[in-house]
């Protein structure tokens, strides 16, 4: 008797920025308390898994030159843990194809999103009776971020940022994201804070309740006032030129610039939709970033949306 292979399973998943993001001291465990405000934005990957006789991993698009295709990728660390929660002994017969629209070590949490997508993904080829929470466990095993990928939406992130809580958010917030040229590790600006509070007194943002409080009201003039990031002294040290875009970023109208988690990409959050694609054309030609795009948050986490579409081309650029 013939065996059934199941056809391919696309899922799409978000990138995310942090609202707010304060940093507590170094843990013994090497990570930092923290507590984050998530949104998941309209700037995705799609990741297909499939049935093969030749297990690995493909990468087009955004940084494809600069991701790992072995088992360092954390794709292919879900997959193995996946197999293992389920039981599956031996090399699972099992392709992974990124498409990435999230740019590389771009404090966008784009690895953390493919292992999110690739555990969706897999539990419903492999028709495994798991539940988003069971998921959510194996995703804390894999990284701080991988959790909220899974979700998506807006989110209290506390603990190393893998303990999550929902929060309310009344509005679509428009956003413009300058992508750099080149990415930031993220342990290395977690070092370089520890390095600039033990040379001095940083100032550190304050507490998360009145951007939760904003959210709720749905009003992007009072949540631009709000958004902070621990993280952003240190990228900045690291990347002096950082300062550059934030300040092009504003002047270009947006109604505040952030950097996103451990940077280097620079979130700016507009009034609207059309003022975001203004931002968007002027910072373009201001030579402060790679790549400029427009998002919209917050989106829902990881969802399968198709089948047998390994062939589906990357989606187009909007700003070059
Ligand atoms: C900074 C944030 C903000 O959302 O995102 P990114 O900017 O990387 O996307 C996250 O905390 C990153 O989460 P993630 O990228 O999943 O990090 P992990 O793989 O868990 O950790 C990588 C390394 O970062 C440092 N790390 C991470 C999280 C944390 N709370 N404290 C830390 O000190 C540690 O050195 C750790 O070894
Ligand atoms: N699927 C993946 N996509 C992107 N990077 C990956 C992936 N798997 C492993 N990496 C490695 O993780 C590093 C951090 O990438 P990424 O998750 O995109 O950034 P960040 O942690 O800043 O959000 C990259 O430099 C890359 O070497």
């Amino acid at each position: 008797m013939l065996a059934v292979v199941p056809p391919p399973v696309t899922v799409r998943v978000p990138a995310k920025v942090n609202l707010h993001l304060s940093v507590d001291d170094l843990r013994e465990d090497g990570y930092h308390e923290l507590v984050t405000v998530f949104q998941a934005l309209s700037l995705t990957d799609e990741v297909t898994v499939a049935v093969t006789e030749e297990p690995g991993i493909e990468v087009y698009g955004e940084g494809e030159g600069s991701v790992p295709t072995g088992p360092e990728n954390l794709a292919w660390r879900a997959v193995e843990a996946l197999a293992a929660h389920a039981g599956r002994t031996g090399e699972p017969k099992v392709r992974v194809v990124l498409r990435k629209g999230i740019p590389v070590a771009g404090g966008m949490a784009g690895g953390s999103a493919d292992a999110a997508a690739t555990l969706v993904g897999l539990a419903s080829l492999w028709n495994l009776d798991v539940t988003r929470d069971e998921l959510a466990g194996i995703a804390a095993g894999l990284g701080s971020d991988v959790p909220f990928a899974l979700y998506g939406g807006t989110a209290l992130g506390t603990g190393r940022g893998e303990q999550l809580v929902p929060v309310l958010s009344r509005h679509t917030f428009h956003w413009v994201l300058a992508f750099a040229a080149e990415g930031l590790s993220t342990p290395k600006v977690f070092g370089e804070l520890d390095r600039l509070r033990a040379a001095g007194n940083p100032p550190r943002i304050g507490s998360h309740t009145p951007v939760v409080e904003a959210l709720a009201s749905g009003d992007p003039r009072q949540l631009a006032l709000l958004l902070g990031n621990d993280l952003q002294a240190a990228a900045v040290s690291l990347r002096p030129d950082l300062r550059r875009t934030l300040r092009a970023g504003v002047n270009a109208g947006a109604l505040a610039g952030t950097v996103s988690g451990s940077g280097p990409t620079c979130a700016f959050l507009c009034e609207d939709a059309q003022s975001a694609v203004e931002v968007a054309a002027e910072l373009s030609g201001a030579g402060v970033c790679r790549t400029v795009r427009v998002a919209h948050g917050p989106v829902p986490g990881a969802r399968v949306v198709g089948g047998d579409d390994a062939n589906r081309p990357t989606p187009p650029r909007v700003h070059a």
